[in-house]
């Protein structure tokens, strides 16, 4: 369960606080990824020499925009795969932290003129697509931890909000990673920097993947678990299948692919997970991976599920991030009442005025 403000579990206490030190990177004292004040410092000594960052695939820039002031009140990054989800998930987030936009505006692409992001701001919440694969989700990375440092935003948590191939499990099963590994079941993210191999730990963050685990409910009509993610470089034959362009393998040498990752404890295949996974955790950002099963890769490759029951899956991972950021605004937002039937959330910078939630949390 999450801790509230003074640091206490609310409910069962499942793990030792030595182990939640070591596992969990809220970096507060990691001197190389934060400033006392708890705002993101990156680990680029050049980029505070320069006059400007031009963060270009965000169209946004140090010296343009007024980044603190747009953005310094940021405490979560949300991600997923397209525009038309991370656009749903801001509207559905909205109405979840009953977030109320000033009154005469709307919700906007702030990225539209990169013509490759899309991103959405909804109070604390930043909501934006990352396309597929490792070097569209790393070069976002890059830029949206730069935007994090320039905004000055104080312990980001970072989600990614997708889908995925279940290995043995049934489609529309959500998973919560606790580990990702590539197809050579490597737990790091491997990137060739200056002719050089560079491995980094691909380590998300275990706690927050205990605490998601812990508000997914009996009466959730479906089933959310924990476990191993594989990422792949490719959708058909860098996750097995046999309906690609090219195949070289029987369906027998698939099969046994397969049955070796779900003996290694690998409960989906997606595509971004070790990026996500390596990039956040180098940067001292705490962050998760919360995905929906498309298909048992078991019985399977191609999606045939109708697209409307495949629209309902995807909200299934949006519902359990947006359960954490309701629970943690609640709790360690220091949320109070005006006597209007309003809610005033008090983030790290600014109080922020929303509109009472129906909705009330055990
Ligand atoms: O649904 P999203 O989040 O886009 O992610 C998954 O879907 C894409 C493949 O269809 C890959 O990017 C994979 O990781
Ligand atoms: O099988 C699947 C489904 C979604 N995304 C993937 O990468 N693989």
């Amino acid at each position: 369960m999450l801790e509230n403000s003074n640091g206490n579990l609310n409910g069962n206490q499942i793990h030792n606080n030595k182990e939640e030190n070591e596992e969990s990177h809220t970096n507060g004292e990691n001197k190389e990824t934060r400033y006392l004040d708890g705002s993101v410092r990156l680990r680029n000594p050049h980029i505070e020499l320069m006059d400007q960052d031009i963060l270009y695939h965000l169209a946004l820039g140090s010296e343009s925009h007024d980044l603190v002031e747009m953005f310094g009140d940021v405490k979560f990054v949300c991600m997923g795969g397209t525009p038309k989800r991370m656009e749903s998930f801001a509207e559905y987030i909205m109405s979840e932290i009953g977030h109320r936009l000033p009154t005469g505006t709307q919700l906007m692409d702030i990225s539209q003129y990169s013509y490759r992001y899309s991103m959405y701001k909804v109070g604390p919440v930043l909501s934006i697509s990352h396309g597929m694969g490792a070097p569209s989700i790393g070069i976002l990375l890059h830029e949206v931890i730069k935007l994090m440092y320039h905004a000055k935003c104080r312990d980001p948590i970072f989600f990614r909000i997708g889908t995925c191939g279940g290995i043995g499990l049934d489609g529309g099963t959500v998973v919560i990673s606790d580990d990702a590994s590539d197809g050579m079941m490597n737990k790091y993210y491997q990137v060739p920097i200056l002719g050089k191999i560079v491995k980094r730990p691909a380590k998300l963050d275990k706690k927050l993947a205990r605490e998601l685990k812990a508000l997914s409910t009996p009466e959730d009509l479906y089933d959310t678990v924990t476990g191993t993610t594989m990422c792949a470089d490719d959708f058909y034959e860098g996750q097995g299948r046999l309906d690609g362009a090219f195949c070289d393998y029987t369906e027998a040498e698939k099969m046994e692919y397969l049955e070796r990752l779900r003996s290694a404890g690998i409960k989906n295949i997606e595509m971004e997970a070790t990026t996500f996974a390596a990039l956040t955790h180098h940067a001292g950002i705490k962050a998760a991976v919360v995905c929906v099963t498309l298909l048992d890769r078991l019985k399977g490759d191609q999606v045939c599920t109708p697209k409307e029951v495949l629209v309902e899956w995807q909200l299934r991972p949006q519902i359990l991030v947006a359960r954490y950021i309701k629970r943690y605004l609640q709790t360690k937002g220091r949320i109070s009442f005006d006597g209007h039937g309003s809610m005033c959330v008090k983030s790290p910078r600014r109080f922020k005025l929303v509109q009472q939630e129906s909705q009330t949390f055990e």
